[in-house]
């Protein structure tokens, strides 16, 4: 991968353009834009892109394998242990150009309206569900998470808690810590030979599905796609057929409309009596009064819940019935493991997923590369060298609407375009291009006039 000093301008450039400043790193004023106001774009921004301009905030104790590859950058980086409750989220998100953050803090739409500078965002894990994927489009924000860096891990943690569920150990240990002997094989089985049900047979369902199998479980699963099975697994077609057959029913689906409440009072009863509940995708996906109902009738012998529909923002927070306001039911319940959100926690899944995405915003902020990107189309041009020094790359997020590329090639068409390349998603297109042999009042002006599009969302030109 390049760094930023490919395309950092020469030494010479940047001090004559510390006091002449002629070209723009980006146009922060967009989102203003956007919202149809009229911001002067920030005079700090009219010169070269240099690295230390770059400001990034990583919440929630992103790894510091990610820390360290953006800081090696020399952007600079403020890392901070927790999430922020959203009146200092938005005080903090004004003034960067990259937030890295986890599954906790949420980039709504209000949010994002605040955050002028941002072109960036990196969850550093799977989810994208906390993040406003189409307002970050639609204001030029790209977004990229980790995608497969903690399946493995969470796949381990379901594996683990079936054993501990099917032999009740959480409350064996519980009574050991109190000084109680109590040994018992009533209602405690062997997984051998049950039926695992996977709902939703993507990256963590299929790497389950492997595990399981070689403990000796049948799996079925249920997904809204065709997928092909793994091993001897088999897909039904409904989620009721699913439930009706399975002894431990868990659930890998992504939190999206379709799935919030997915499992309710209506599913609990076509479970099979003493079947388990797992719960490691997000915590609207089970709902959590209808499962105490069902665990109280015995209809569902044990559960295992790592996620919940709110959760503390930090380490050392109460979890409590403040925060929902069954919190005190579920916790007075036999055979219910209850953990921190700990599915992607482990040393190997963190130290992957603090390179992979920190890499990935590496590559935005200085080629403006969105391969792998959820939210815009995937663009990449080959890197840009220093054997290039009087090149320009053009980035140009636009409405996807007819008659742009026409009007951005008369602006970039008089200058050598050694490549080029566009796509869209949507309403918004990305396009990029590489331009040689121009100076810094060439691009400035070629700043100025793509800027004055009205298709245009956000203009950054790297040199
Ligand atoms: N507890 C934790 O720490 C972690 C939780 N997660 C959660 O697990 C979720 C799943 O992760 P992956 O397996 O990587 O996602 P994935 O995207 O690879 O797989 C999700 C599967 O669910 C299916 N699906 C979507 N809607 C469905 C529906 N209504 N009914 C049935 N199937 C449906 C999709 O077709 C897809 O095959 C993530 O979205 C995230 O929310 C992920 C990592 C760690
Ligand atoms: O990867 C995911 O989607 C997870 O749920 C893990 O989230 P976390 O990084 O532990 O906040």
């Amino acid at each position: 991968m390049s760094t930023a000093r490919d395309i950092r301008p020469r030494q010479d450039d940047l001090s004559t353009l510390a006091t002449s400043p002629s070209a723009s790193f980006n146009s922060p004023s967009s989102h203003s834009s956007a919202l149809n106001r009229t911001v002067p774009v920030n005079a700090k921004h009219l010169k070269p892109f240099a690295t230390e301009d770059i400001k990034v905030l990583l919440l929630e104790n992103v790894n510091e394998t990610g820390r360290e590859i953006l800081s090696q950058q020399g952007y600079q980086v403020e890392f901070l242990k927790s999430s922020l409750p959203e009146d200092q989220l938005i005080e903090k998100i004004r003034d960067v150009h990259v937030i890295g953050i986890r599954s906790k803090t949420k980039l709504t739409a209000r949010v994002l309206k605040e955050a002028k500078n941002l072109i960036v965002i990196g969850c550093f894990c799977i989810g994208t569900n906390q993040v406003d994927l189409q307002y970050a489009a639609d204001q030029g924000i790209a977004v990229f998470n980790s995608p497969f860096s903690n399946s493995r891990s969470v796949a381990e943690l379901v594996i683990g808690e079936m054993v501990v569920l099917a032999r009740q150990l959480g409350d064996r240990s519980n009574e050991m810590h109190n000084g109680t002997w109590n040994k018992v094989s009533n209602g405690c089985w062997e997984i051998r030979g049950k039926t695992l049900g996977i709902i939703g047979y993507g990256h963590i369902g299929a790497q389950l599905s492997v595990l399981a199998e070689a403990m000796g479980m049948s799996v079925i699963y249920f997904d809204v796609l065709n997928i092909m099975s793994l091993g001897t697994a088999r897909q039904v077609e409904s989620l009721e057929q699913l439930l009706g057959q399975a002894d431990f029913v868990t659930c890998h689906v992504p939190e999206i409309a379709e799935t919030k409440g997915m499992i309710g009072q209506k599913q609990f009863e076509q479970m099979k009596k003493g079947s388990y509940l797992i719960n490691a995708s997000r915590g609207t996906v089970v709902d959590i009064p209808a499962l105490i109902d069902a665990m109280r009738s015995g209809k569902v012998a044990g559960a295992a819940l790592d996620v919940y529909p709110n959760e503390p923002a930090g380490n050392g927070d109460y979890f409590d019935s403040s925060l929902n306001s069954w919190g005190a039911d579920l916790r007075s319940l036999k055979n219910l493991i209850l953990t921190p959100h700990i599915g992607g926690s482990t040393e190997e899944a963190q130290k992957a997923i603090g390179v992979e995405v920190a890499q990935a915003l590496v590559r935005y902020a200085n080629e403006g590369s969105t391969q792998g990107a959820v939210n815009l189309p995937e663009v990449t041009l080959r890197s840009l060298t220093m054997d290039e020094p009087n090149h320009a790359r053009v980035i140009y997020i636009h409405k996807n609407i007819p008659g742009v590329l026409r009007k951005v090639n008369e602006i970039i068409g008089d200058h050598n375009v050694d490549k080029q390349m566009t796509d869209s998603r949507g309403d918004v297109a990305y396009l990029m291009a590489d331009i040689s042999n121009v100076d810094t009042a060439t691009i400035r002006d070629l700043y100025t006039r793509l800027e004055s599009l009205p298709s245009r969302i956000m203009t950054r030109i790297l040199y």
